[in-house]
């Protein structure tokens, strides 16, 4: 059973946000990796078909009612019906368990993956805790709003205006949907270039060159990334372990699947399963299922573009400065809001800092910078 993490975390605020109703915002600097919420949804819906979930509702109390108000709903939409979209699924071995309504997590706005960049967070449920949890995915700069994608990963593409719309009745207004209709073509057509090269993966495994297939793997994991879609990464670096561990080569192995294990550890934080399993494989690549089966051969670890993708250098870690325009479109006038689940803080108007905490957020953030860069690997310094 996984332990319930300290709870250290960031200060956000609930704020109106021009064009999208309430959104959440950062009230400080968030590190990469950070643990912003972890809270348990303020209404639960025990059934794996969202649409049972319209029974549980009618019992709903006054406060409970008001609060499921407070979401959007189309025009013409039913009240209830149309706020069920809101609910974030519980999935446990896989398997969606439940849907949930969160005070903080479900005032989390959207954004496309694109070539102008793509969330900083990511939101997941985790069942051993019984909390939905969101992490920062990239550093995400005070007065910034948190964004998720409500899209699925890559490999289940679905043209994203025209999702957005249909299942959460918005017109998303994102750098990437407003780009041309060519250039949306163009990353479209490179996405599906990206979704059949991973589909036929399994396929190649054992007829082919395994030296050819990790550079192919290289080479659609910068396509991908180049159009947002890093948290890819961590997946494909798992078929290129696999491929070194089918040939017996620890070193290169354990490159890949520490990009897989510290992916696991941004996205689902370190307590989750998949976390440890990837973090025994990369220590003891011998343990993988089918080790050596392909034979003996050496074969490389990731290159520097997707060590660079994968461990951006921080840009800067200095909180935004008291004149500069954090995200424009965000009023600076935080709602109210007390996590009672997660006791987190939450400030009313925005949080202002004396010179002496803003020097020592400073020093902090620099130091906190030159240890994320010391902590990126090296292709060659992961040695067996
Ligand atoms: C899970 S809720 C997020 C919180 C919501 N904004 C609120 O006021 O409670 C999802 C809804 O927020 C709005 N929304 C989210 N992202 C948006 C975006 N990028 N542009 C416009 N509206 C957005 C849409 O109404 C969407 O159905």
């Amino acid at each position: 059973m996984a332990s319930t993490p300290t709870m250290n975390l960031p200060r956000v605020a609930i704020v109106d946000v021009p064009g999208k109703g309430k959104g959440v915002v950062a009230q400080e600097h968030i590190q990469r990796g950070t643990l912003i919420v972890s809270e348990k949804p303020r209404i639960m819906l025990p059934c794996s078909n969202k649409l049972d979930g319209l029974k549980f509702l009618s019992s709903l109390s006054r406060d409970d009612l008001a609060f499921l108000l407070s979401f959007p709903c189309g025009q013409g939409e039913n009240a209830i019906f149309g706020r069920l979209k809101h609910f974030t699924p519980c999935v446990a071995d896989g398997e969606v368990v439940g849907w949930g309504l969160c005070s903080t997590v479900c005032r989390v706005n959207h954004t496309c993956y694109s070539p102008m960049g793509g969330p900083n967070s990511a939101y997941f449920w985790n069942d051993s805790t019984g909390k939905e949890e969101l992490r920062a995915i990239k550093e995400i700069r005070e007065g910034h709003e948190v964004e998720v994608s409500y899209m699925e990963n890559a490999v289940n593409y679905e043209d994203p205006p025209a999702k957005l719309r249909r299942d959460y009745g918005f017109d998303c207004s994102c750098k990437g949907c407003a780009r041309s209709t060519a250039e949306r073509a163009t990353s479209q057509e490179r996405i599906m270039t990206y979704n059949n090269f991973v589909r036929d993966l399994p396929n190649r495994f054992g007829p082919g060159n395994p030296l050819l297939i990790l550079k192919d793997i290289e080479k659609h994991i910068i396509i991908i990334c180049e159009e947002g879609y890093t948290g890819e990464i961590g997946s494909r670096a798992h078929d290129a372990f696999q491929l070194c561990a089918y040939y017996g080569d620890a070193a290169s192995a354990r490159q890949w699947e520490t990009i897989c294990r510290d992916s696991h550890a941004l996205y689902h934080g370190k307590e989750w399963e998949g976390f440890t399993k990837a973090e025994r494989l990369a220590a003891k690549p011998q343990d993988f299922r089918a080790w050596r089966q392909l034979g003996s051969r050496k074969l490389k670890g990731p290159n520097k573009q997707v060590l660079e993708y994968f461990y951006p250098k921080v840009e800067t870690a200095v909180p935004a400065a008291p004149n500069e325009t954090p995200n424009p479109s965000v009023v600076s006038t935080p709602a109210t809001e007390q996590d009672t689940s997660t006791g987190q803080q939450r400030e009313t108007g925005a949080q202002k800092l004396s010179r002496g905490q803003k020097k020592n957020a400073r020093a902090k953030a620099k130091k906190a910078a030159a240890k994320a860069k010391d902590s990126v690997p090296q292709t060659d310094a992961i040695t067996e």
